[in-house]
């Protein structure tokens, strides 16, 4: 029977912390594939400041704005384009809530409950709408290919 919930692409990034340590990002790589989604793209990058400073605009007034993008410069990501049946709400569930300790108290099985460090370090970014900003650093290659997939999952809503 054809699922009833829409077909979505969803950006994840799993932060410096979590590729500088093999273990947790074979981990995190195992529960995106168990959890039935596609990677659609994949680029390892270290994120500039001007990118993380555009990624994170909404936040420049925040007290851990400085910190955030310190640690989000500070060494390899791995920028993932994953696709799956309602893909955006299914991969914040897995990540879990944003800061540690309730991801430790409330969800303990999601990945910022078993791999987050700190507020700051709370390893895996995610999307949270269906138009998300494209980070250059994904657009720069095949971005025409992106595009007709992100048109054509779209559509298919
Ligand atoms: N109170 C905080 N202290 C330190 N860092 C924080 C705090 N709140 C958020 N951050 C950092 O800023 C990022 C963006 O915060 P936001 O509130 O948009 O959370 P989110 O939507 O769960 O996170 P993300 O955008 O990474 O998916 C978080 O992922 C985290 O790294």
């Amino acid at each position: 029977m054809k699922s009833k919930q829409p077909l979505q692409l969803t950006l994840a990034i799993l932060k410096p912390h979590v590729v500088k340590s093999p273990f947790v990002l074979q981990k995190i790589r195992d529960l995106i594939i168990d959890e039935g989604f596609k990677v659609v793209r994949s680029r390892r990058t270290i994120i500039t400041p001007m990118e993380a400073e555009s990624f994170y605009a909404d936040h420049k007034e925040k007290f851990f704005y400085n910190r955030l993008m310190t640690f989000m410069c500070s060494g390899p990501s791995d920028i993932h384009i994953l696709t799956a049946h309602d893909a955006i709400a299914k991969w914040r569930t897995l990540m879990g809530p944003t800061k540690v300790y309730q991801a430790q108290f409330h969800a303990p099985h999601t990945i910022r409950g078993m791999y987050g460090l700190s507020d700051t370090r709370n390893a895996t970014h995610g999307s949270v709408a269906s138009c998300f900003r494209l980070p250059r650093i994904i657009k720069t290659r095949n971005s025409h290919i992106f595009q007709r997939i992100q048109h054509r999952t779209l559509v298919q809503k």
